[in-house]
């Protein structure tokens, strides 16, 4: 037995040797590939303030000051040129990227491309397309021909991109200019924005907070005026939540609405929780018209791949003038949302009303079900391929927390989670989220089928149109939280697994009396909530957005009603 014993240590322990030496060697050399990617972004930004520097400061001023229906009508006018747009941008870009971190790569070619895009503008002949010369800030991820989308790996640097995504192909036929790539968390699951290649991303209003992941760089940039529109993806609330704590609007479609041929996911294969590529810009009115003009044309996008269908832009749900019933609620049964953010609805609430909109309470049901199912379909091989893809490169110490979940075996998780369910019953509930067997992964994609049908059908009974409800359970918090509260996504992520068209509009920001109130009424009934409680002090002054959602192919109702409460809180 003792034989036996030994034998099993001392294997043990050469296993654990052979790792560790492993692991050294990996991160040795990354670490000098991570360094050199570095050095390269610092000369590409130098290259970019030269070209920036080209456009005289008054021009520069005055074209940084359009928003982004002026700066479309200007460029259409011909009283600004595509070649003034991209250099001040690149200019606001910078600037935004030296206080946030925000930019992983500036795309030189958009120079060349706007020159090209006034040169064909000379000629009489040539009709411009509707979003002529609008310079795009794009999400590290997305595929642009030359680029790289490393998702924060370093292992994945300098093996750029063959090939355009249709989608970039698309936006690049409507005329906008794709000028900067944007940073991300690694893996692209967490909310928040941190990897060993490119950095810390930070809040352009509080730099000890993050700017929100997955999407987080767009976030950061366009909260930090350094972009008038750009592109997120969400696979739990990447596009919404940067969008709530950088003040900022978006909304993730549902999954049909564009093609996703010759695109790419955090983790391919997870057929029942739907991810979207979606617009986050500094106005709800920028993301109607981009919106207006791609669905406008989706066909280019459905002739490219089939599996998109030709769902053009419904200006008769978007305009109609018939009044929205609305169903809305301020805590979800899961995670109660700090003070600023319940607010937030309720404001939002008396503005509809206020606008002749019915609006009445709703209950999405058994959220706690939902969080298993969510993290069961999410991570359907219990984390298995991206943990894989962790092991084999430098792991960023802000998600350290959940990587560390992902490393302990599911039985031992199992396990430990009927102890833990005595004290701390939500994080059991995680704990018994990773998938045992196939078995259980099939009956998870069974509840998620029935889930959906039974939330429709709520709504179809009182008959509504849109749910309004919280952003996030709170306001941008420091840069290690989101990956020690993964269940804070709740809000956003039951969406995702419903399959919902879901946008954030901005409204308010965290008051004196909301700290108040966090202090002393907030729960501190367990460790997520306590962590909450403290990431929330001294959150004074930082954005929070409501979030509105629909079932799918019902986007132009989620737009119209994000933009009847923004024009109630700005009259613009
Ligand atoms: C024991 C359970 C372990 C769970 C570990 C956490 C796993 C996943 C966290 C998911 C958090 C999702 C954040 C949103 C990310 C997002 O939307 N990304 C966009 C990708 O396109």
């Amino acid at each position: 037995m003792l034989f036996y014993v030994v034998l099993l240590l001392l294997g043990a322990g050469a296993y654990y040797y052979h790792f560790t030496a492993n692991r050294k060697k990996i991160i040795e050399r990354l670490e000098v590939v991570a360094q050199r990617r570095r050095d390269d972004l610092a000369k590409n930004v130098v290259e970019t303030r030269r070209i920036a520097d080209k456009l005289d400061p008054k021009r520069r001023d005055y074209v940084g000051g359009l928003d982004f229906i002026q700066l479309q009508n200007e460029l259409q006018k011909g009283t600004v040129t595509c070649v003034e747009a991209v250099r001040t941008y690149f200019h606001k870009a910078i600037l935004a990227h030296e206080k946030t971190n925000a930019v992983t790569c500036f795309i030189l070619e958009a120079d060349q491309q706007a020159e090209e895009l006034d040169e064909k503008a000379k000629q009489a002949s040539y009709v411009k397309p509707p979003m002529f010369g609008v310079p795009l800030s794009l999400k590290e991820c997305l595929k642009v021909k030359g680029y790289d989308t490393t998702r924060g790996f370093v292992q994945d640097a300098y093996r750029p991109a063959t090939e355009d995504s249709i989608q970039i192909e698309h936006y690049k036929k409507l005329g906008l200019i794709p000028f900067c790539q944007t940073n991300v968390p690694q893996s692209l699951l967490s909310y928040n924005c941190s990897n060993p290649l490119f950095g810390t991303t930070t809040n352009p209003f509080d730099s000890t907070r993050t700017c929100g992941g997955s999407s987080g760089g767009e976030g950061a940039l366009i909260g930090g005026r350094g972009s008038i529109i750009g592109i997120g993806t969400d696979v739990g609330g990447s596009v919404r939540i940067p969008c709530h704590f950088t003040g900022t609007a978006g909304i993730k479609p549902s999954k049909m609405r564009f093609a996703h041929r010759g695109g790419g996911a955090s983790v391919p294969g997870k057929p029942m929780i739907d991810a979207n590529d979606g617009p986050m810009a500094q106005d709800v009115r920028a993301n109607v018209e981009f919106l207006r003009n791609v669905w406008g044309d989706i066909d280019f996008q459905s002739d490219r791949d089939p599996y998109c269908p030709p769902v053009h832009w419904n200006e008769s749900l978007y305009s109609s003038e018939k009044k929205l019933r609305v169903g809305y609620y301020i805590d979800d049964g899961w995670f109660t949302p700090t003070p600023a953010l319940q607010r937030a609805v309720l404001e939002s609430k008396k503005h509809l009303e206020n606008a002749g909109h019915t609006v009445i309470p709703f209950y999405p049901p058994r959220l706690t079900k939902v969080m298993q199912l969510y993290f069961r379909a999410v991570c359907l091989d219990g984390g298995q391929y991206v943990l894989n893809k962790l092991l084999k490169d430098i792991i960023e110490p802000t998600i350290r927390f959940q990587v560390t979940l992902w490393m302990v075996p599911t039985w031992v998780q199992r396990i430990l989670s009927y102890p833990v369910s005595l004290v701390f019953p939500r994080m059991a509930v995680l704990m018994q989220s990773l998938t045992r067997d196939t078995f259980e992964l099939r009956e998870a994609y069974a509840d998620i089928e029935a889930y959906r049908e039974e939330y429709v059908g709520m709504m179809m009974k009182d008959n509504l149109d849109v749910i309004l409800c919280p952003a996030s359970v709170m306001p941008a918090p420091q840069h290690d939280i989101p990956s020690k509260v993964v269940s804070g996504v709740s809000y956003t992520c039951l969406y995702n697994l419903l399959d919902f068209g879901a946008g954030v509009v901005p409204v308010t920001t965290v008051s004196k009396s909301d700290e108040e109130k966090l202090i002393n009424e907030y729960p501190e009934t367990d460790k997520w909530y306590q962590t909450v409680k403290k990431a929330t002090i001294g959150a004074i002054g930082m954005p929070i957005g409501v979030q509105v959602a629909a079932p799918p192919f019902r986007e132009e109702a989620v737009l119209r009603t994000m933009r009847e409460i923004e024009l109630a809180i700005t009259g613009k």
